[in-house]
């Protein structure tokens, strides 16, 4: 099999002169951002632990009238440590070490809001549609042991941190959910948000593991700003990012696991798209590698029986509201992402585009309302 591809704008790097590729840039990503520089000390760390550290500082927005809100943004993708037939327990503790000493690098480079990728603390086994040993995974948002370290890091550095997990919610009977749990910086439990949409494509089978979220979409005030996650499957859904625009979201995550061959192409549209649309910044997050499941599994297309799902491709992103966007990490290692923003740049391009003003939520509203009727009948003009 041919190696993956390590980065596009490596490529780009490599084949377009020097004098053209910031005009590429620009064209591709809008603005130019500034590299940010970090200390020693954290660069260090990212090269003792192999993991990619990346840095750009979105455009400042300066006001009159109100200070500016800086607020740095850290984004971690990563490749599962232990191979998946190794004990649960052991799996587990491998993500908290291997995540620990990621976030060690975010806190030092001083990272406000930290988000990890979907169901980082597991291989990702839903495509094996087997509910043993992988339904072992979930835990609790409020006091599973995951939350229980977060909750440590969360208050070590300062740094919220939005956590995603399977859930077990052991009062309402057991059942299981995506979740994101989002820590503030004081280490309290700020609340959680469930994904709102399940796949059922291709083998993200997770539509037989847990059931469509329950808490709407919810906004966290937290000390650096409004933040909502939008988790993966999710972001296909151009009214799932609006609700989050509506209830005031200056970032919205999305810590997604997808691979290749199914959603590549859409990947550095989607999240951009939204940050467009709803005048805030989005971070969409992916993970990296290929992982492989003790037993095969059929994709349900007539071709042979498999033990992995393909390839993860990473290629963490943050976008702006004014549509410029950082390039992605690594397609094939893990990494760090930090970006520096101001978030009065969300009410700069409000006031310049017009966007949510000229939204139209009435007029939506009411279409909508007669188009989910079971007998609406669509206005379709015929000769
Ligand atoms: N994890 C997840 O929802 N993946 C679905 C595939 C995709 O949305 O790209």
């Amino acid at each position: 099999m041919a190696a993956e591809v390590e980065s596009l704008e490596n490529i780009l790097e490599k084949h377009v002169p020097a004098d053209e590729l910031k005009e590429v840039f620009r064209i591709l990503y809008g603005r130019q951002l500034e590299p940010l520089n970090f200390s020693e000390a954290a660069t260090k760390l990212a090269t003792d632990r192999k993991v990619e550290l990346k840095g750009y500082a979105f455009a400042k927005a300066p006001m009159q009238t109100v200070a500016a809100r800086i607020v740095r943004v850290g984004a971690i993708q990563n490749k599962i440590v232990l191979p998946t037939t190794a004990p649960i327990q052991e799996q587990l503790e491998s993500l908290h070490r291997r995540l620990g000493e990621v976030i060690d690098i975010a806190g030092e480079s001083g990272v406000n809001v930290l988000c990890l990728q979907e169901a980082w603390t597991m291989p990702f086994a839903f495509c094996t549609r087997e509910k043993q040993p992988w339904c072992e995974f979930a835990e609790s948002a409020e006091n599973g042991p995951t939350t229980k370290l977060m909750q440590e890091y969360a208050k070590k550095y300062n740094m919220v941190i939005v956590s995603p997990i399977l859930e077990r919610d052991e009062i309402h009977g057991e059942t299981l959910h995506n979740t994101a749990v989002v820590i503030s910086n004081t280490g309290a439990v700020l609340g959680k948000s469930r994904k709102n949409h399940i796949p059922r494509v291709g083998d993200f089978n997770e539509s037989t593991y847990y059931m469509e979220g329950d808490t709407g979409h919810k906004v966290f005030q937290t000390q650096f700003g409004k933040i909502a996650i939008n988790i993966c499957y999710g972001r296909h859904h151009p009214q799932n990012w609006m609700m989050y625009g509506i209830n005031g979201a200056e970032i919205v995550f999305n810590p997604s696991a997808t691979v290749g061959a199914l959603s590549e192409p859409m990947w550095g549209i989607e999240a951009r798209n939204a940050a467009i649309a709803n005048s805030y910044f989005t971070v969409a997050i992916n993970r990296v590698g290929t992982e492989h499941f003790p037993n095969e599994f059929t994709s349900a297309n007539g071709q042979p029986a498999h033990k992995d799902f393909g390839h993860f491709y990473g290629t963490s992103y943050v976008a702006a509201p004014d549509g410029s966007r950082t390039p992605g990490l690594s397609r094939t290692i893990d990494g760090l992402l930090v970006t520096e923003m101001d978030l009065n740049l969300c009410r700069q391009v409000k006031d310049t585009w017009g966007l949510r003003m000229t939204q139209r939520l009435p007029l939506y509203a009411e279409s909508l309302a007669e188009a989910i009727k079971p007998d609406y009948q669509p206005p379709i003009v015929k000769e």
